[in-house]
């Protein structure tokens, strides 16, 4: 055995979660783009790794400073920011072979001309850039909802350490995190995009009567495809929020479906996507 056993494996690096507040000062009224902003970097960084010679290594410090100067020109959609960022960590820096800019947008609703107050809910977007070709995903994360009404869960697979009853009416509340791929990353208007998909998404959880979170799951994604030909393929993440109905019985009260155990966990995590037929290639997007 001897030291050539031993190789350097996939690696990469960049700032994690610069947090920039851009605020946008029109005469009357102010806007505010709030994001949480991730650069991962990979390429010729062998050296660093096996015998620190940084000369191929773009500073993570100086990624956070190129996001906070870009903003400066303004920022018109998370993606589109992402994509020039991405884009010149690669053009611009010899080593850097593959950039991925993952941007999380927190949302605040207007109360006045200058004072928002904070929306639940988080706008996305992960771009990645080889020197050829970019992915754009865009995507929700933590969009709370809920049905109080209108789900079941009944006819599972049932074996010797099966307990949960059947019910024909329950709660069904998750929390989404839903990511889309763009079948491109041409320009485009980047925000419709953004919140019709988002749009179709909650109302698909709404209107299906659901047997399963993994039946809701299909048509939340199916439904955005068919509305949104720009896009390409949606995955989601769905964390069962339980709500157990509450015994009441022992003080002699019934309990009608009104007083619920809303349990944190554990929770059932259900995952899936769908795709488009035809769809181009994945390439880097969930890199
Ligand atoms: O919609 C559901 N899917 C499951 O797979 C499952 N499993 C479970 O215990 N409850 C539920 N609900």
């Amino acid at each position: 055995m001897t030291d050539h056993d031993i190789r350097l494996g996939d690696n990469q690096y960049g700032k994690a979660e610069t947090r920039l507040v851009r605020v946008d000062r029109h005469d009357d009224r102010h806007e505010v783009t709030d994001l949480n902003v991730s650069t991962a970097l990979a390429g010729d960084l062998a050296a660093t790794h096996l015998t620190g010679d940084n000369a191929g290594v773009l500073p993570t410090d100086t990624q956070k400073n190129t996001v906070f100067a870009f903003a400066r020109d303004g920022i018109s959609s998370i993606e589109a920011f992402a994509l020039r960022l991405a884009r010149h960590f690669v053009d611009a820096t010899p080593t850097i072979h593959r950039a991925r800019v993952r941007i999380e947008q927190y949302s605040w609703a207007r109360v006045a001309d200058h004072s928002f107050v904070r929306d639940s809910g988080t706008r996305t977007t992960t771009v990645t850039y080889d020197g050829t070709a970019a992915t754009v995903v865009s995507g929700v994360d933590d969009l709370v909802v809920m049905n109080t009404t209108g789900s079941e869960f009944h006819g599972f697979h049932s074996d010797r350490y099966t307990t949960l009853p059947e019910t024909h009416d329950r709660i069904l509340a998750t929390a989404v995190r839903a990511d889309w791929r763009h079948a491109s990353a041409a320009d485009t208007d980047w925000n419709t995009s953004h919140r019709e998909a988002a749009r179709h998404l909650v109302e698909a959880f709404a209107d299906t009567h659901s047997l399963s979170l993994q039946q809701t799951l299909h048509a939340m994604g199916e439904r955005v495809l068919r509305h949104r030909e720009e896009l390409a393929e949606v995955r989601l993440s769905l964390p069962n929020k339980h709500h157990f109905l509450v015994d009441l019985s022992p003080f002699e009260l019934d309990n009608p479906g009104e007083v619920f155990f809303a349990a944190d966990r554990p929770y059932g995590l259900i995952e899936g996507g769908v795709v488009r037929d035809g769809a181009p290639d994945p390439g880097l997007a969930w890199w």
